[in-house]
């Protein structure tokens, strides 16, 4: 479990101070991803830096499995160091040792004896799919695999928290594809927390459990995605299918005379059983004619989600939204103006 409490960190520069985190709170449970996303200059890089303990907040803490980081120092700090698993912004592996060397460097460091050590980095090459380079040189090797080797070696001293500065920028969606199932792994198999700094809202699609978003240095949003993703936020925007177009759709009412509707609202549906059965089920129950007039399906993890504008006709349209509602979809009710808009 990560904790950060009220951060504060400000840059002294010419035209007067730079506040890079203006109070950032944070809690990042064990065993679970979480994303920090925001534009560029948001403070995401200064947090991620605080937090690996490469940058000394002005005030606030920092607190990994309730021991505050901020106030240590010396032998304390430097153990303290060995919780947080780092995984760099940009290639970060020595050309000069092979893939085995970079991962057992930080074992090297604890004085870990070399049969553990050659056990630990196997596990670990393992554990990213790469057991079978443990004698390649990092120029050998594709920048996906780099960054996967990185990762293996910010998880050699066990770290309880793994922290990846932008993982996946400058990778092909394939690449980048495979650099987070490594990232899933760690947690799902080591209970490892994670904590992902990215500008890219797919990675939060694909494997944030939690996500904070940043603006000038402050925490505007922060939830579960599966929560936020049901209100009115800026994940949710980010993250759902548009409402006004249509994707993945084979049979969308095109014909969008909103007039001849009984009731038009915004449904979001979340998990196999909403998306798969609620609307048909609230159709034939109401005898209402639903048509879907834009929105698509995608996914959040392994989660089915799916938001759609419907058109109802029939006398029962309103029970019929009542009932979507009531059995977990959330439901916006919108006027033909609103939509027509
Ligand atoms: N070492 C530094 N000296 C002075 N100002 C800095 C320093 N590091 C960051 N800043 C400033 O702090 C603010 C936050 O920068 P930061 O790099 O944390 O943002 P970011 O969200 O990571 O941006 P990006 O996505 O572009 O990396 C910016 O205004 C930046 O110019």
């Amino acid at each position: 479990m990560i904790t950060v409490e009220n951060l504060v960190k400000t840059f002294p520069s010419r035209s007067g101070n730079v506040v890079a985190l203006d109070g950032v709170s944070l809690e990042v449970p064990q065993g679970t991803v979480c994303g920090v996303v925001g534009q560029s200059g948001a403070g995401k890089s200064t947090l991620a830096r605080c937090i690996a303990l490469l940058e000394k907040p002005d005030s606030g803490a920092i607190r990994v499995d309730g021991t505050d980081l901020v106030r240590l120092n010396g032998a304390a700090l430097r153990a303290a160091r060995r919780q947080i698993g780092v995984v760099p912004q940009g290639d970060s592996l020595l050309r000069q040792r092979t893939v085995a060397g970079n991962v057992a460097l930080p074992l090297e460091s604890a004085g870990v004896a070399r049969l553990q050590r050659r056990a630990r980095v196997l596990e670990l090459l393992d554990l990213v799919g790469l057991a079978d380079k443990a004698g390649a040189y990092p120029d050998q090797l594709s920048g996906g695999q780099r960054q996967r080797v990185a990762i293996a070696r910010a998880l050699a001293a066990t770290p309880s928290v793994l922290l990846a500065d932008e993982p996946t920028s400058a990778l092909d969606p394939e690449t980048t594809a495979s650099v987070l199932t490594v990232l899933d792994r760690a947690r799902a198999e080591l209970g490892v927390t994670v904590l992902i700094v990215t500008h890219d809202m797919d990675v939060v699609r694909r494997v944030c459990d939690d996500v904070a978003v940043l603006e000038r240095g402050r925490v505007v949003e922060h939830g579960k995605v599966l929560e936020l993703i049901s209100g009115d936020s800026r994940t949710a925007a980010a993250l759902l299918p548009q409402t006004d177009q249509t994707t993945g759709l084979s049979s969308v009412d095109s014909n969008v005379g909103y007039g001849r509707y009984d009731g038009i609202a915004e449904v979001v549906l979340v998990g196999f059983a909403a998306v798969g059965a609620l609307l048909p089920e609230a159709s034939s129950r109401f005898g209402v004619n639903l048509a879907l007039l834009g929105g698509g399906l995608t996914r959040l993890g392994d989660t089915p989600v799916a938001r759609f504008r419907v058109g109802l006709t029939g006398d029962r349209a309103d029970a019929a939204l009542d009932f979507i509602s009531e059995h977990g979809g959330v439901v916006r009710r919108r006027t033909r103006e609103e939509v027509a808009a």
